[in-house]
């Protein structure tokens, strides 16, 4: 790795001088500042050879090391004689995963979804190069197996599916050392880290260690759609125990088989963590991932205004669901500044809830002119449903983060509610325009919920089915539109196919993920350089991701991009993250790029810096180079 960054340094350097020349020349210095930045295609030296060059997914080849290389290299021998193409290679490859799948299931249930990861991941393990092309050209059919749905499952079932470490694991027992571990990584440079606690995966709970998978696979989408270098990414399970009753008991649980640690010293693990990590690469970016919401607000509290950080499934789900809101919105023919006007029901009032929650209300509040007023009001365009049914300030106990969202006792009389209603007596009285499901429970909008949005006063009633994995899903397209009618929205967290709703008419299912913002959100503060991540840099994502959808398809009911334009998407969301990051005088700049630099850019001119930084992925000439 030393000599990885050894050749960044030599090339910054040169470059250096050649822009000292051309620096009275703004429009050839534009162009050397956008190759600076490049990864360009020069060769790479190693410092391996033979086996240990296969081994090492980096650099490894495979059968496409060509002749001259493998005598370079001292490969002579060590590999079948035929020198493939990488699309030989490929073919090879999709070749067995399609034959696999030509024996399976359509659909979420499909039998062979952990076969086809298991595959996947094998090839993850020994050539990164190919596994990152095969998931960008495939990315509709692969995400839903590295990502969710899958990812849920290969949780569940990682005691056994557990093959080659990948990532950093810090336990509540190496509390003291974690500021000498994080050396023992091998990159000298780590741009972005997700770390869980494994508390709350998807909607399936405490997995405890298992959890590591669903780090992975969102880095996995870091350099999918964000063309995040993949050496430069690093998976983190922190591991403080588990309340997984079955896995305390499990003979191949790999984690520590002790109750979560809680108060002080699960904190204390937890700041050890975030100063190690920042002490040794003090420019990463760490996205949160699914902690339980007991602990999401307060570490995101305790850490945004000094670290460079974010809560995925507080922050990330929020634009999100912002972006379909708004898109409900314009789907009715009606201005996004109407969007103070709609009545919305929310199933679910945990990290993701809460934080789309309060991410609305500041966004109504903004479009009625930002006053402490127009805050005030718009709180009333929610109705908070939790386990105990309809939030209001009767509520015992009442968690603070919902408190700002709980109904007085005398108004929800008025509407002929009250304290703990069910869903489906909230949806009867409400007649709301969306209702949103993070509740985590599948099946929850039931025929009763369904049949009573039918008289939601909107002529496009939205149903955001957000939960994941698809099982958590709160109900299935079939059942959206069957009972709300062809006119309703749809969107769910885990893909779902279309439906054909006979005469020619086709019910869209939009995917209404956070992935369509956390890479943008990561790509965006690591290119402007941004300490930190603030509201406005948020907001500009979910805005982004708004507009990014045509007028024409919004009235199709298609509110969310489809994944396969997920890497300009990403594009697009982190150049509006770094304009922002410039906007509000946080950006410091990215490698050569200096702030003054940075600052001085057109619009187009930081696109073109974002699409220059996004790693793809290529083979490099290699060239051994023994120190
Ligand atoms: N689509 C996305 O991008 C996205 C992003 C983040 C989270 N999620 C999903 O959202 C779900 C919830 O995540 P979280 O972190 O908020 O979890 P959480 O466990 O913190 O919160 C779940 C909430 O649902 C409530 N709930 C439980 N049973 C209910 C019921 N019968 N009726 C109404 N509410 C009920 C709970 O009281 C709690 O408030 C998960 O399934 C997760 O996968 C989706
Ligand atoms: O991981 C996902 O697919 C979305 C979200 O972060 C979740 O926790 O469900
Ligand atoms: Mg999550």
């Amino acid at each position: 790795m030393s000599n990885f960054s050894g050749q960044i340094r030599a090339s910054s350097s040169l470059m250096r001088r050649l822009r000292h020349r051309l620096s009275d020349d703004p429009a050839r210095l534009l162009q050397v500042r956008c190759f600076t930045t490049t990864e360009g295609h020069r060769p790479t030296i190693v410092h391996k050879r033979s086996l240990d060059i296969l081994h090492d997914p980096w650099f490894n080849k495979g059968t496409a090391f060509s002749m001259t290389e493998r005598d370079r290299l001292d490969l002579r021998g060590l590999l079948p004689p035929n020198v493939m193409s990488t699309e030989q290679q490929i073919g090879r490859f999709m070749e067995d995963l399609k034959r696999l799948e030509q024996q399976a299931r359509d659909g979420p249930s499909d039998p062979y979804a952990v076969a086809k990861w298991r595959i996947l991941n094998r090839l993850h393990d020994r050539n990164e190069t190919m596994y990152y092309k095969v998931l960008i050209a495939n990315i509709k059919e692969y995400a839903p197996i590295v990502y969710t749905p899958t990812v849920g499952l290969v949780c569940q079932n990682y005691g056994g599916l557990f093959r080659r470490p990948r990532g950093m694991y810090f336990s509540a027992e190496d509390r003291g050392e974690m500021m000498s571990m994080v050396y023992n990584w091998p990159s000298e440079q780590v741009d972005m880290i997700v770390v869980t606690d494994g508390s709350r995966i998807l909607g399936l709970g405490d997995l405890g260690v298992q959890g590591i998978a669903i780090a992975i696979g969102k880095l996995d989408l870091y350099v999918a759609a964000a063309g995040i270098n993949p050496q430069r990414v690093l998976p983190v399970m922190i591991d403080v125990g588990t309340n997984n009753e079955k896995l305390l008991k499990d003979p191949l649980y790999l984690g520590l088989q002790q109750h979560r640690l809680d108060g002080d010293d699960y904190l204390a693990v937890i700041d050890e963590f975030m100063e190690a990590v920042f002490t040794r690469w003090p420019n990463v970016i760490v996205q949160f991932e699914d902690f339980q919401s007991k602990w999401a607000f307060k570490l995101l509290q305790r850490y945004r205004d000094t670290y460079r950080m974010f809560n995925d499934d507080v922050q990330g789900t929020a634009g999100v669901a912002i972006a379909g809101l708004l898109g409900a919105v314009r789907a009715q023919g009606r201005p996004m500044i109407d969007f103070p006007k709609m009545k919305i029901v929310v199933a679910g009032a945990g990290s993701a809830g809460i934080g789309v929650l309060n991410a609305a209300r500041k966004t109504m509040a903004r479009m009625l002119g930002d006053t402490e007023t127009a805050f005030d009001s718009a709180r009333s365009q929610f109705w908070v449903v939790d386990a105990k049914g309809l939030i209001t300030e009767e509520r015992q106990n009442i968690d603070p983060e919902a408190q700002p969202f709980a109904w007085k006792v005398k108004e929800v009389k008025r509407q002929g509610l009250r304290e703990g209603a069910s869903l489906v007596e909230v949806v009867r009285q409400v007649k709301p325009d969306v209702l949103l499901g993070l509740s985590a429970v599948g099946g929850l909008f039931s025929k009763e919920v369904l049949e009573a949005m039918k008289s939601s006063t909107s002529t496009r009633p939205a149903i955001f089915a957000m939960s994941n994995p698809t099982k958590n899903a709160e109900c299935t397209p079939e059942e959206a539109f069957s009972i709300v009618g062809e006119n309703a929205i749809f969107a769910s967290g885990s893909p779902f196919q279309d439906v054909d709703l006979g005469n020619g008419h086709i019910g869209h299912c939009n995917q209404g993920n956070n992935m369509y913002l956390f890479p943008g959100i990561g790509l965006g503060t690591l290119l402007s350089g941004s300490r930190i991540i603030s509201d406005g840099m948020l907001q500009a994502a979910a805005e982004c991701l708004a507009a990014y959808m045509t007028e024409e398809e919004v009235v199709k009911g298609v509110i969310f991009p489809s994944i396969s334009s997920i890497r300009d998407i990403t594009k697009q969301v982190a150049a509006a993250v770094v304009r922002e990051a410039i906007e509000e005088d946080l950006a410091e700049g990215y490698r050569e790029m200096d702030a003054r630099e940075l600052g001085r850019l057109s619009q187009e001119e930081i696109a073109e810096y974002v699409d220059n930084n996004m790693w793809s992925p290529e083979y490099p000439t290699l060239v051994y180079k023994n120190d």
